[in-house]
Order: C-alpha cells, then structure tokens, then sequence
C-alpha cells in the first residue's frame, strides 16, 4: 500500500472526493472485482454512485485511488497521459505482459512501438492482408458449424481471432503443430493475465509465467531463422508479416519483438473474439436485427453479383455495411470488453473542485459512461438502431469509449471493427442460431459466458 501517499492528504488539507478506503491492505478490491453482469456497473459501483456520485474515492489493488464513473474526468484522464498521468496496472499484470509491453511502456518507447504497431495494422494492411485473410478464417470456421449440434460459440471465436492473428504476425498456418502448440501456450498464458497472482508451483498464474518465457523462447527461434533465411537470400516473406516487418524497419531485440507480439496476440484475439460472441449473443435476444442485418447483407451480395464482382469482399464492400456497423458500435457500447483501465497521477491534479494527490491511482470506467441513463435512453437495451441517429452527437464523442482515447488508444481498432462486421456479414447469410442452454456474460478481466455461450446452429440455404 502506497500509505504515504493515502495519508498525508489530511494534513494536506486536500479536497479528496468522498468514498471509503476499506479494510487496511486489501480496501475494496474483492468488492470491485465481485462479478456482475458485463450490461451492468454491478452492485458495488452502483452503490457508490448513490452514495458519493460519479467520482469517489476508494483502496484498490493496493493502492489509493479515485474511481470516475464521470465521462469528463475519464476523457481529461485520456486526453493527459503522458502528461499528468501514467499507466499503473498491478504489479502482477505487468510482470505477466513483460516490462516492455506497450500497456506498461511510456515515453519515447512508447510512442515507438506504438507507431510499429498502428502501421503494421494501417488501412493499406487492413484491405491487402487482414480483410481477405479474415474472411478466409470466418469461412473455414463456419464450414465446421455443424446443424443442431450445440458447441461454444466463444471457442470458435478464438479460433478465427488467434489464426488471423499468428499468421499475419507469424505467418503461422492454422491447424500446423507448431501453431496448435503455440495457441496451447497461449491459452494458458492468458489464463494467468485473469488468474489471481498467486505465484506457487501449480497456480494459473505461475503457469502463465512458465508459458510466457517458452512463447519467448519459440519467438526468438523463428526470429534467428528468418534472419538467416534473409541472409541466404531464401525469404520469401519479407515484410508480410509483422515478424519481417518488424526486421526490416526497427532494432527490436528479441525480448522487445516478443512482448510486443504478445501484446498485439492477446489485445488483438481474445478482445476481438469476446466482442464475436457478444454479438452473437445480444442478437440471438433481437431478432428484428438479425432481419435487418440479413437483408443488408443479402443486398450486398446481390449488388455484386449484378455487378460482376468476384465473391470476396472489398474495403468498399466493408465501408458499405451501414447496420453492421451500427451493431458493431451498439456491442461494444452495451459489451463493455474492457470495463476500465489503470493510471496513477504524476503530479497533484485538480478536477471539478476535487483534488487527485501525486502518485495516486485513477481508475477511468468507461462502462459508467456507456450504461448512463442521461446518455444513452434506456441503456441496458440492446439496440443498433440508436447510432443511426447519435452517430455525431455528444453521445458518440465524450461518452462512447470502447477503444480508450488519446495517447494509448487501442492500436487495433479498426481491424476489430472490421473483423466483427465481416464475421456478422457471414454469420447472418449461412446461418440461424438460437443458445443451446441460458448463458451470460459476467464481468470478469474481460466478459466471459462461463459456458463459453452454446449455441444451436440452422443452416440458410438463401445464398443459392
Ligand atoms: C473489440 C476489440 C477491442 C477492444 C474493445 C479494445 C480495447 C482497447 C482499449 C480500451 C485500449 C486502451 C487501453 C488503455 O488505455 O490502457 C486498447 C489498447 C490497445 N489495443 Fe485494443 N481493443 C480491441 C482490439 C484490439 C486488436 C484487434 C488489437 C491488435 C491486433 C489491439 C491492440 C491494442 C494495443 C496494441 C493497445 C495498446 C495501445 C497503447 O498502449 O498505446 N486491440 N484496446
């Protein structure tokens, strides 16, 4: 606990927002960790927000820390990293990323990886390799769908986000050993990034430490390979992949490559692939969407069989999917995959009449914004339709934060986006679907259906 900082306020005379730090040591973390559904604040940030309002002070993971459930105050956070603020995540998360992941990073290295990756992941990328390469995947995926037998959904999700992933990464093939190895090692690294940190022989977490440094080790092997291939002038990769990429346009170091692969597998596979099922989820409960998005997408296809074109979806074809859109926006409003993130102040900060002491945390929950009755009617309500009207509005704007902001916003979000919509566009031509038995998404590290949502399958035949 960061006691210095938690005390000397008082003598300070500082105006803190008003909340309760808890028990000594563990505070309030057990009851801001207390799962709930991810639609919701769950009882215990509800029950602050009565009590205190929208911003509050708390003792979470160790330290003293201001929670905002306000959408200025997350957006003044955002807009100041690097200035006032700085990530913070507990201690256990960064050792368990790697101490040159980009969500630990800051400063040049930072903005240094950052621009690697947003340029390995540019629109130019995004139309050559990732569109054609997703649509490959989602295809072969949905071809294993088989009709009224009950799977999860969420495994199968994973599956398209991980080999679309390793293989622009990697160039690693789906269902070869070496990939099946590597997404086994995966797995269990990413149990870890959830687990509690307790680091005895046998935890999850101390699993996931053991897994990270033979992911390590197997990354380092294909980097000394294809730098040798380079050399006898036998790649024939070159910078297709972020592997090549990456040796061609920067100095990373082995460990550096690797924490950042790791970073971009795990916010690139299993954000995207929750955000997969939970739209498959919200429209099984709104089947006016599924009808809409159908006859959008049935549209689609017709248009470019009258035009000629090959069956592949194009860039323009993507741009063109106005609802999908709308429910991509409205799943990751109602979703919330991540439900806030971590930062400390750097300096003594003043907002809205309160005062934020150096070297406190600040938690920005974005979900607040997004389940706010003032902001979005009827909150808990999914419904696509509202972005056709709220799309520039404030709404959009100060209060829809799915991707964070500023600075550290996420690297990958245009290719979410069109990963989702590409998934719903065949989704919603080859197949009904209905949930094999009740499931829901709690708000864990991440959303998570414990079933891993099971669902029941109908093939269409309305493509012939
Ligand atoms: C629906 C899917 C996704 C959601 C909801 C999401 C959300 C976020 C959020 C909220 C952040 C900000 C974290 C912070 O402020 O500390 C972030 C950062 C990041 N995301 Fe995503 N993400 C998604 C998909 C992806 C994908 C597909 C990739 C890459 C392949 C990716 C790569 C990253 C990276 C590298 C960062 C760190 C950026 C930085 O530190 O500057 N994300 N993401």
């Amino acid at each position: 606990l960061r006691s210095g900082a938690n005390e000397s306020w008082k003598k300070r005379g500082l105006n803190i927002p008003p909340g309760s730090m808890g028990w000594p040591l563990l505070g309030e973390t057990i009851a801001f960790r207390k799962l709930h559904p991810c639609t919701s604040l769950g009882e215990y940030m509800e029950d602050r927000l009565q009590r205190y309002g929208k911003i509050y002070r708390s003792n979470l993971f160790g330290a003293p820390t201001v929670v905002s459930a306000d959408a200025e105050l997350n957006r003044f956070v955002l807009m100041n990293d690097g200035k006032l603020f700085e990530p913070s995540w507990p201690k256990s998360v960064a050792d368990i990323l790697g101490k040159t992941s980009m969500l630990v990073l800051t400063g040049e290295m930072h903005r240094y990886m950052k621009s690697l990756s947003v340029n390995f992941m540019g629109i130019a990328r995004l139309r050559n390799h990732f569109l054609g390469d997703s649509e490959r995947y989602i295809l072969e995926n949905l071809a294993t769908w088989k009709e009224g037998v009950p799977f999860p959904a969420k495994e199968e999700a994973c599956k398209i986000t991980f080999n679309l992933m390793v293989k622009n990464i990697l160039s690693m093939n789906p269902g070869e050993p070496e990939t099946e190895r590597l997404r086994i090692l995966y797995m269990s690294f990413m149990k870890g990034v959830i687990a509690m940190p307790l680091n005895f022989p046998g935890t999850a977490y101390r699993k996931a430490i053991q897994s990270r440094a033979t992911i390590l080790k197997t990354i380092e092997h294909l980097m000394e390979d294809r730098l040798e291939k380079k050399k006898a002038g036998t790649d024939n990769i070159g910078e297709a992949d972020l592997l090549g990429f990456i040796l061609e346009q920067s100095n990373l170091d082995a460990e550096q490559f690797g924490d950042l692969l790791l970073g971009l597998l795990f916010g690139g596979h299993e954000t995207s692939s929750t955000a997969i099922t939970l739209a498959i989820y919200f429209l099984e409960g709104c089947p006016k969407a599924v009808q809409e998005l159908r006859e959008e997408h049935l549209n689609l296809v017709r248009m470019k069989k009258q035009r000629g074109e090959s069956k592949a979806l194009t860039w323009e074809d993507y741009k063109s999917m106005d609802f999908a859109q709308c429910v991509v926006s409205e799943t990751l409003r109602l979703g919330n995959i991540i439900k806030f993130v971590h930062r400390k102040a750097n300096t003594d900060v003043q907002f809205k009449g309160y005062d934020i002491p150096s070297g406190w945390s600040v938690i920005p929950v974005f979900a607040a914004a997004h389940l706010d009755p003032t902001v979005y009617d009827n909150p808990q309500k999914f419904d696509p339709w509202r972005w056709q009207t709220i799309s520039s509005s404030t709404a959009r704007i100060d209060n829809y934060m799915p991707f964070g902001q500023g600075l550290r916003n996420c690297a990958g979000l245009e290719l979410a986006k069109m990963e989702i919509a590409v998934f719903l566009h065949h989704l919603v031509l080859n197949f009904d679907w209905e949930l094999a038995e009740p499931d829901h998404p709690l708000a864990y590290a991440f959303p998570e259906f414990e079933k891993g949502l099971p669902i029941k399958v109908r093939k269409l035949s309305i493509l012939e």
